[in-house]
């Protein structure tokens, strides 16, 4: 190895958000085992913006999951900033998923009797240094909209509450299932325009999982999983606005 890579790797090193390595995760459901995740080693560091491809059943959301701390690998370890999150206790991931971690899921899960404002409000009333609603809901373009319900918006609007509302206690993470899944194309690009503007602005370090190869354009880095093993990871250097994107 050169003197400049081992550099490099020094500096890549202290800039490791998450550190996973040999995760496995086996489902039992009575006598069926389903093997989700076959050994999975990954590094995401710190500010960037990370597309998971790959197709259905592979483990993509097996692993942001774990990722998460929503769900624990069968084996295997991963740490983030210092937490151990498999040896980690129902608190401390609690804790974890409080304080540094923001998810974005297909369906936005907002609360149908409250404002765009209030369903953000709902999180920042609980988070230790949050932004004010109005702030997160205006970095997601959608400052004209804080007292409509959610019944009154779009798709793409309210998939941009659920964003807003995720990024509002500034979280150092976070992670996206399928962030546009449900959306169209024109609506779908302005839902990756706020994560790609939260990613940019807070520097959060951004996962998204997408069926859409064309959004890994906008990516620095590209994840693909294949039957629950990492088939390949590659670096975008030209990476390219959403609106750019089509699909
Ligand atoms: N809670 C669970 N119980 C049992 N099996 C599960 C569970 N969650 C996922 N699986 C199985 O694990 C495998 C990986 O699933 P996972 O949802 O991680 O894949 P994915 O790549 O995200 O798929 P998709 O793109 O369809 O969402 C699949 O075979 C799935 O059926």
């Amino acid at each position: 190895m050169h003197s400049s890579d081992q550099d490099n790797d020094a500096t890549r090193d202290e800039h490791i958000v998450f550190h996973a390595r040999g995760l496995t995760k086996v489902y039992r459901m009575g006598e069926v085992e389903v093997i989700a995740l076959r050994g999975v080693d990954l590094d995401l560091f710190r500010g960037e913006f990370v597309v998971l491809l790959g197709p259905s059943g592979s483990g993509k959301s097996t692993l942001l999951n774990i990722l998460g701390g929503l769900d624990r690998p069968t084996e295997g370890t991963v740490l983030c900033r210092g937490l151990d999150l498999v040896q980690a206790t129902e608190r401390e991931l609690t804790r974890f998923r409080r304080r540094v971690v923001g998810f974005v899921f297909q369906f936005y899960n907002l609360i149908p009797s409250l404002t765009a404002r209030e369903n953000v409000a709902i999180v920042t009333e609980i988070s230790e240094n949050p932004m004010a609603p109005e702030q997160a809901l205006e970095l997601v373009g959608l400052s004209k909209r804080h007292d409509h319900f959610p019944a009154q918006l779009s798709g793409g609007e309210q998939q941009r509450v659920a964003i807003a509302r995720a990024i509002a206690k500034r979280p150092e993470v976070l992670l996206c299932d399928e962030p546009t899944g449900a959306l169209d194309s024109a609506t779908g690009i302005s839902v990756l325009e706020a994560l790609q503007r939260a990613n940019h602005d807070l520097g959060t370090t951004t996962a998204v999982i997408t069926h859409n190869a064309d959004i890994a354009r906008m990516a620095d880095r590209v994840v693909t999983l294949s039957d629950g093993r990492i088939a390949s990871i590659s670096d975008n250097p030209d990476k390219i606005a959403p609106r750019e994107l089509f699909w």
